[in-house]
């Protein structure tokens, strides 16, 4: 069908939006056309509401929630460290179980535009400089991989964790492009669907549409939140039915110790019934950047960094350590049914929370512009924010050297960096050959010192153990 400007004077003037069409004169018949389609795909009703409520939102004081929160008791929180080991074996039975079942999906958040990290390309494509130069997305499939063999081996089955990958505009050609270069990384191609999040435009503090170019708006990822529509445009939700998934295990993307479908984790919301999960990880210091899972009036959540208040975080308990310590590493578990719940019932109700970004734009001169302060809102939603409407929310800590060491910032700065992230992953993989009985030697033979835990410190050797070899550091018996 072929759209005409005419179609968005109007309802762009009446949306208080009338510039973004100021530079058409201007436009090549070629740029026009571009233009006149993503005009196409903006829901112009919804675009004067989008408007008045993100400017209404960013100059109104955040809503505070510290009056409300609360740390949610540790009983109520399943535990690696404080579990005994049949528990552990318990869970992990279960998970693989399922696994082997076809019952268990994977989900993987990768819309974002890798801004911190200061890449032009998905997250998912970085090599964080390991001997074996694997990239995130490498490491992540070869780890579906083992989970797939681990639970075939154990059940005697030939299962499928299928791998949902969410993209943006942004992300979605070149991760696809990049799967098939590598060959999928030696997963089935039909078992890896990709799909993409909706974008919106970013917007001035005076509630106008900011234009990047004379004939392209400045669109956003919706936040990762945004996959809760996602699954509805996508018919994803469908697609795990076909398939017989009913737990989906949800990461972001960044994360390289992620543990892919951890079947202790599956095992544990599983055997528990509920509904809803994430791992956390015990805070490292106050100001760190993650999200605290909490109550808020009485409804467990996660109340996300940039919306709690330093003393609330800073808060200590009796023994020195944080009240709000229970940090979420962004791996959720969902069942199937809780989705189709949100997709129906609950998505339109999820909360638009507001970031403030430096947006590039072009002037009333047409002028590209480079901004050095924030200049625009991004309304995003949060994947988490889906947790209240639970029925069973369950939290799950985790050892952080083991499962968490996020891959946000640039070399340089002071954490969540490649180097960080890189010693993170050789450092456990000293420890795992370690504990499996091997002496690490320096090149004179002389034993190197045992691995340090922490992300800050180089590992003693540089051991690095694919993931088709070893999941979780466990020995392959050789009969
Ligand atoms: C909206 C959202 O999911 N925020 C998550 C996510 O933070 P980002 O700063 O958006 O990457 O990952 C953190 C863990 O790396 C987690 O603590 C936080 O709550």
């Amino acid at each position: 069908m072929e759209v005409h400007k005419d179609a968005f004077d109007l309802p762009s003037t009446s949306a208080g939006q009338a510039h973004v069409l100021q530079f058409w004169p201007e436009l090549c018949e070629e740029e026009r056309d571009v233009f006149l389609e993503e005009l196409a795909q903006l829901d112009l009703k919804g675009l004067k509401d989008h408007c008045e409520g993100a400017a209404k939102a960013a100059a109104s004081p955040p809503d505070s929630l510290d009056q409300h929160i609360e740390p949610i008791p540790p009983e109520f929180i399943g535990s690696v460290k404080k579990s005994g080991r049949d528990s552990l074996e318990e869970w992990e039975r279960r998970g693989l179980l399922e696994i082997s079942e076809n019952c268990v999906g994977v989900l993987l958040l990768a819309g974002g535009q890798g801004t911190r990290l200061g890449v032009q390309y998905p997250k998912g494509m970085y090599n964080v400089g390991l001997p074996s130069g694997k990239t995130l997305y490498q490491i992540q499939a070869e780890r579906i991989r083992k989970i797939q063999e681990l639970a075939d081996s154990k059940h005697g089955s030939k299962c499928t964790v299928p791998w949902y990958i969410m993209t943006s505009e942004f992300t979605l050609a070149p991760t696809e492009t990049f799967f098939k270069e590598n060959n999928y990384f030696g997963l089935e191609p039909t078992n890896i669907v990709m799909f993409e999040q909706r974008m919106i435009p970013a917007v001035t503090f005076d509630g106008k549409v900011i234009l990047k170019d004379k004939g392209k708006i400045a669109m956003a990822p919706d936040g990762n939140g945004g996959l809760y529509q996602a699954l509805v445009d996508n018919k994803v939700l469908e697609d795990m039915k076909k398939r017989g998934v009913k737990y989906l295990h949800v990461y972001c993307v960044d994360n390289i110790l992620v543990k892919m479908a951890d079947p202790v984790f599956i095992g544990f919301c599983v055997s528990k019934g509920a509904d809803c999960g994430a791992k956390v990880v015990e805070k490292a210091y106050p100001t760190e950047p993650v999200g605290v899972v909490c109550r808020v009036r009485g409804v467990s959540q996660v109340v996300e960094y940039s919306e709690v208040q330093p003393q609330t975080a800073e808060l200590r308990g009796p023994g020195g350590e944080l009240v709000y310590s229970a940090g979420n590493i962004c791996n959720h578990f969902f069942t199937r049914s809780f989705l189709q719940d949100v997709a129906e019932k609950y998505k339109d109700q999820l909360k638009q929370h507001v970031a403030l970004k430096k947006v590039p734009f072009v002037d009333a001169h047409g002028v590209q512009v480079k901004p050095s302060k924030s200049n625009g809102i991004k309304m995003e939603k949060f994947v988490f924010d889906v947790f209240k409407f639970s029925r069973n929310f369950v939290a799950f800590e985790v050892v952080r050297e083991d499962e968490f060491s996020p891959l946000k910032n640039a070399d340089g700065s002071a954490t969540d960096n490649p180097t960080t992230a890189r010693n993170s992953l050789l450092a456990q993989h000293c420890r795992w050959v370690t504990s499996a009985g091997a002496t690490l030697l320096d090149k004179y033979g002389n034993p190197l010192p045992l691995p340090s835990v922490s992300a800050d410190d180089s590992p003693p050797a540089q051991c690095e153990i694919s993931p088709l070899v070893s999941y979780f550091g466990e020995v392959r018996t050789v009969c």
